[in-house]
């Protein structure tokens, strides 16, 4: 992907996966990041989820390397190897699904790659297609393939299921749990959804006005599937965000 090159924004040695400093970002003068630190360790899978406006998709970005209007004392340094997923699929309708999963990578067997990642996802058989022969859930699989084809040790994912039906979402949340435990690298998840989160992070954050606000771990003692074991980090997510829980 091209990166904008920012200051602050360098690439973590081999043990590291993300770390923050002092990081914030104002528009206008208003202030959307506040002075975020934060650190992820290899191979979390860490979800943040906020109100609509919190700063989640500003944060997601300036750890993409995306904005070059990031201010702070401290580094953004991440692995030089990123991926990103948005959640419209992005894909470019002139290419195939196969010239679009591979699209950017500058390897010999890219081809091969490509294909087998398109199989992961469960898109064989239609690597000739074009995009607006898939349906949205199809689509964001190709999206998904694109992204893990380059092996990344960090994707960032910013409401990537947020716009595919219910049932579509299941399988998506299956499919990410398989392929990245196959390729287990550091994920950010930005999602509004609660469940979603403790389904599929290892921690979640809570973001309100630029600021983490709640940090908490779900993974051990919660191994997955998740179930009624998580209710209490459930309502403490929903208090944090201010809703009340009606279940
Ligand atoms: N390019 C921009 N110019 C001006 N303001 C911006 C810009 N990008 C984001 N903002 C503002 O920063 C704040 C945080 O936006 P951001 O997109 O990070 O929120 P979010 O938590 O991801 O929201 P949502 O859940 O609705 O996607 C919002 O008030 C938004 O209007």
């Amino acid at each position: 992907m091209n990166a904008a090159i920012h200051p602050f924004w360098q690439s973590t040695g081999a043990d590291a996966a993300v770390r923050l400093r002092g990081v914030s970002r104002r528009f206008s003068g208003r202030t959307v990041l506040g002075e975020v630190s934060l650190d992820f360790a290899p191979g979390e899978f860490v979800a943040l989820i906020g109100k609509s406006g919190s700063g989640k998709s500003t944060l997601l970005r300036a750890l993409a390397g995306l904005d070059d209007g990031v201010e702070g004392e401290g580094a953004i340094e991440v692995p030089a190897d990123r991926s990103v997923l948005f959640q419209d699929s992005r894909l470019l309708p002139w290419k195939t699904v196969l010239q679009n999963a591979v699209f950017g990578l500058r390897l010999p067997d890219a081809d091969r790659r490509g294909r087998a990642a398109l199989a992961d996802v469960g898109l064989s058989g239609r690597e000739d297609a074009w995009p607006n022969a898939l349906s949205g859930g199809e689509q964001q699989r190709v999206a998904l393939a694109r992204s893990l084809v380059r092996q990344p040790r960090l994707l960032l994912a910013d409401e990537p299921f947020g716009a595919l039906d219910a049932l579509t979402r299941i399988r998506m949340h299956e499919l990410v749990f398989r392929l990245i435990g196959q390729h287990g690298p550091t994920v950010l998840l930005v999602t509004h959804d609660v469940d979603e989160a403790i389904k599929l992070a290892d921690r979640v954050l809570v973001m309100e006005d630029g600021h983490i606000v709640l940090d908490r771990q779900v993974g051990l003692p919660h191994p997955r599937p998740r179930d009624g074991r998580v209710d209490a980090l459930r309502a403490d997510l929903l208090a944090a965000l201010g809703v009340v829980d009606a279940v």
